[in-house]
């Protein structure tokens, strides 16, 4: 053996040692947490817990939890080794095949949660050919939705995951989501960006490519109810999901720095950000804007409480801002839509209506630097950023694009930082309106974390660690 080889399989051989005893003491951990709370352990039986129940306030094992995540899988490709994790990284796709033919052929419906199933009669239930249906439920089943009884062949019960797409409703949504209206359209990404190198057109993706047309994937969706509904249950799901919470907008100092202020809510839905914000700020007045059939009849929806501060317009962000006197105006979730060509557009069509100091407040996604956040998050946020490329020729963005997005659309908007909480996801990305020069870096609402220095790898790690400061 050369030196070199013994070497590397040293420090391999450590670092898989090194993984297996973190791994065992998150499990001890995790295991001793839910013991203590007098919570069951997860399993994949059809009653089993189907996430692990860690309150937001149990910091420490939430982070033992990700950890536990990174190291399974970092534990995994390494054993498995780089040749096969490609060989079969190559061919992922038969994961999303086979649960889509469990979500197309409802299979979690064919039979009672407590019940089992032959594939003959699966195969009757289905309309299916019994050999196509057994290979694909049997594929679903490597990863762990549905089992076969033990003790009789070709026979299925549930598991924890199928028991999941029969009940849960916004779960079945967003497998429906990415499996039928956006699996294919995937697979036309590199042809698109083969097509329009360059483009930042919303009419120039994979989308068009898969279905031979121009329409928009707002287009798309809005020719097809059933599509749609779909989509907003998912996103529903999604934005309610662990770390979307509107509560962690609401801890922003800016708010609090505002008083008795307005605060415009651009494409702000039916307005359930500004309910959060109107009640947790008292003094604080809203005009929630959005295209003409999403305003249409939302005033009536929000709390009687509240009436009177939160109103509702009709407004195209892709014309000028008509609400002159506001002193902050909310993009939240709004830009990760649009390419910097339209996002430079919509900054710049607010300009005219900014009084000095007006802050904007983006609250969205911010792409961190590789490395900074367990693997796990870091997935997450760069996924969301190619369905964004896939769908709408948009981006997710870094703090760098912020920064530049905002001088690009005017030098006078200063950018002052981004912040988050650190249970949060969502990011904070303040900018003012400064046409004198007055303003720097320095007057970020107090308390929220700069997230624009040099330090900033080291500030966002220190956020993941210590939480908002
Ligand atoms: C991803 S949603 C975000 C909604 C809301 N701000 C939130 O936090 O959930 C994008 C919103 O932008 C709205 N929108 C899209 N195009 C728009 C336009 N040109 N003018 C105004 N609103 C628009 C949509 O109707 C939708 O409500």
């Amino acid at each position: 053996m050369s030196t070199e080889e013994s070497t590397s399989s040293i420090s391999s051989s450590s670092r898989l040692t090194q993984l297996s005893t973190l791994i065992s003491q998150r499990t001890a951990q995790i295991t001793e947490y839910l013991k203590l709370k007098g919570l069951g352990e997860p399993s994949f039986d059809a009653n089993g817990l189907v996430e692990l129940p860690i309150a937001k306030e149990d910091a420490e094992i939430q982070k033992a939890r990700v950890e536990l995540i990174d190291a399974t899988k970092e534990l995994r490709d390494l054993v498995v080794g780089a040749r096969e994790t490609l060989r079969y990284l190559a061919w992922d796709h038969n994961d999303t095949l086979s649960l889509h033919a469990v979500y197309h052929y409802k299979i979690a419906h064919t039979f009672p949660l407590d019940g089992t199933i032959t594939y003959t009669e699966l195969a009757q239930k289905t309309n299916m050919i019994e050999a196509n249906i057994r290979r694909l439920v049997r594929h679903a089943m490597t990863n762990n939705i549905f089992r076969e009884v033990a003790g009789a062949k070709n026979t299925i019960e549930h598991t924890a995951a199928s028991r999941l797409l029969r009940e849960d409703t916004q779960l079945q949504c967003w497998v429906g989501l990415h499996t039928e209206d956006l699996w294919g359209v995937t697979t036309k990404t590199v042809p698109a960006l083969e097509k329009w190198p360059r483009s930042e057109e919303f009419r120039e993706t994979a989308l068009q490519i898969e279905h031979g047309f121009t329409d928009s994937w707002f287009e798309y969706l809005g020719k097809r109810p059933d599509n749609l509904k779909r989509f907003g249950v998912a996103m529903a799901s999604f934005s309610s999901g662990e770390g979307f919470e509107i509560e962690y907008l609401a801890e922003h100092p800016v708010w609090g720095s505002i008083g008795n202020g307005k605060v415009v809510d651009v494409g702000g839905s039916i307005g359930f950000a500004c309910v959060t914000l109107a009640r947790a700020y008292p003094g604080l007045r809203f005009v929630v804007q959005d295209l003409p059939k999403v305003v249409d009849g939302a005033q009536g929806k929000i709390p009687e409480s509240l009436r009177d501060r939160i109103e509702f317009m009709a407004h195209d962000f892709l014309t000028e801002q008509p609400v002159k006197d506001a002193d902050v105006y909310l993009f939240r979730w709004i830009f990760h839509n649009w390419s910097d060509k339209y996002a430079v557009e919509i900054l710049r069509n607010h300009i005219q209506a900014l009084k000095k100091g007006a802050k904007i407040i983006v609250n969205d996604g911010v792409l961190p630097e590789p490395g900074v956040l367990s693997k796990w998050d870091e997935k997450l946020m760069r996924t969301i950023d190619l369905i964004m490329l896939t769908t709408v020729n948009a981006r997710e963005r870094e703090v760098d694009d912020w920064r530049s997005l905002f001088y690009r659309a005017d030098p006078r908007f200063r950018f002052l930082g981004a912040s988050k909480p650190k249970e949060s996801k969502m990011w904070a990305i303040e900018a003012v309106w400064d046409p004198d020069g007055e303003f720097s870096e320095k007057d970020a609402a107090p308390g929220a974390l700069l997230g624009n220095s040099p330090e900033r790898a080291a500030a966002q790690a220190a956020l993941v660690e210590d939480g908002d400061k």
